[in-house]
C-alpha cells in the first residue's frame, strides 16, 4: 500500500472504532495484571476503572517487592501525584524492570524536586507519557511553573496549546505523548491522533487522569508495539464511557459511578459506533 492509501486508511473512522473494539476486548479476554505505583487520592478510582475495563490492577509500591514482582507484571504504571522521597526508588526500580510502562507526571511543575523526578522517569523511556495541558508544557520546557494562575494537579491551559510541546517532547524522548482535555492528542511526535470523546464533568471528579493513564497502561500491555494507537484507543474508551455515564448523571459524584459502570458494559455496537478518534493531518 502507497503512503496516500496507508494515510486514507488511518483516516477511516470504523477503522478506529474496530481498533478500540478489539484492544478493550484484548483486555477483557486477556486480564493484564497492571503493577501501580499511583499517588494516595487515585488508588480507589484508578484500580476501579482497571477492574472495569477487564485488567488486573495491583497498587505495589514497596521497593522490596519490585524485583519479585514486577517482572511478572504485564505492564506497570507510575504516577507522582502524591510524589514522596520514600517513594521515588520504588518508581525507579519499577520502571527499569523491563515491563512495558507509563507516566503520569501529575502537577509536574509544582516542585523542583518534582520536575527532577519526572524528568529523571522520562529518561527511563516510558511507552507513553500522559498529562494535561499544563503539565506536559512544563515538562517541555523544563520549567517550575512562576506563574499565578498555576493550578497543581488541574490544567490552566487547553489541550491544544500544549500540542506543539507534545510532539517536541515525545520527539526528544521517544515516548508517546498524550496530552488531555476536551480534545485528547496523542502523538509520537510525527503522527498525532485526536479523540474527541468525554464530557468536561470528567474534570469535576479527583483522579480521573490519572484512571485514564492507568487504562493507557492496561491497553499498552496487549499492544506494546504500538503505544500510540494502545493510548488512543484508551483515551477514547474512557472518553466514551465519561460521554454514556453522563447521561444518567447528576453531577461528579455519580458520574464517577456511572463512568465505571459504563466501562465495564460497553459493547462492540456502542464502542465501534461512537468513539470519536482521528488521525490529524
Ligand atoms: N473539557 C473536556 N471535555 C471532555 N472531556 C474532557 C474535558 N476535560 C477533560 N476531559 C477528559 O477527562 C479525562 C481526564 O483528563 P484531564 O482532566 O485533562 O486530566 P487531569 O485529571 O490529569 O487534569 C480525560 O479522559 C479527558 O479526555
Ligand atoms: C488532587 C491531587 N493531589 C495530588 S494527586 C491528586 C489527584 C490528581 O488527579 P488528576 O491528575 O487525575 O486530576
Ligand atoms: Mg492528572
Amino acid at each position: 500500500m502507497d503512503d496516500a492509501a496507508t494515510a486514507k486508511k488511518e483516516r477511516d473512522p470504523a477503522r478506529w472504532g474496530r481498533r478500540a473494539w478489539s484492544l478493550l476486548s484484548a483486555v477483557r479476554a486477556r486480564a493484564p495484571l497492571v503493577q501501580c505505583i499511583t499517588n494516595l487520592v487515585s488508588m480507589d478510582i484508578a484500580a476501579n476503572a482497571l477492574l472495569a475495563a477487564g485488567a488486573s490492577p495491583a497498587m505495589v509500591h514497596s521497593l522490596r517487592e519490585v524485583p519479585d514482582f514486577t517482572p511478572r507484571c504485564d505492564a506497570v504504571y507510575v504516577n507522582v501525584g502524591t510524589l514522596s522521597e520514600d517513594w521515588l526508588p520504588s518508581m525507579r526500580a519499577a520502571a527499569s524492570a523491563g515491563r512495558p510502562w507509563v507516566l503520569d507526571p501529575v502537577a509536574a511543575a509544582a516542585s523542583g524536586f518534582r520536575m527532577e523526578a519526572c524528568l529523571e522517569l522520562l529518561a527511563l523511556r516510558p511507552a507513553v507519557v500522559r498529562g494535561n495541558a499544563s503539565e506536559i508544557l512544563a515538562l517541555a520546557n523544563r520549567s517550575v511553573a512562576a506563574s499565578s494562575n498555576f493550578k497543581g494537579a488541574d490544567s490552566s491551559h487547553e489541550s491544544v496549546d500544549a500540542l506543539e510541546a507534545a510532539k517536541a517532547l515525545a520527539l526528544s524522548t521517544g515516548s508517546v505523548v498524550a496530552v488531555s482535555g476536551a480534545v485528547d492528542f496523542i502523538t509520537n511526535g510525527e503522527q498525532v491522533v485526536g479523540v474527541s470523546n468525554g464530557v468536561p464533568m470528567m474534570q469535576k471528579i479527583t483522579a480521573t487522569g490519572c484512571a485514564v493513564t492507568a487504562l493507557i497502561a492496561a491497553f499498552v500491555a496487549i499492544e506494546p508495539s504500538d503505544a500510540l494507537v494502545a493510548a488512543a484507543c484508551a483515551l477514547a474508551i474512557f472518553g466514551l464511557a465519561g460521554e454514556i455515564g453522563m447521561e444518567s448523571s447528576k453531577g461528579p459524584a455519580s458520574l464517577r459511578m456511572h463512568l465505571i459502570d459504563t466501562l465495564y458494559c460497553l459493547d462492540e455496537e456502542t464502542v465501534t459506533s461512537r468513539v470519536k478518534l482521528s488521525l490529524r493531518p
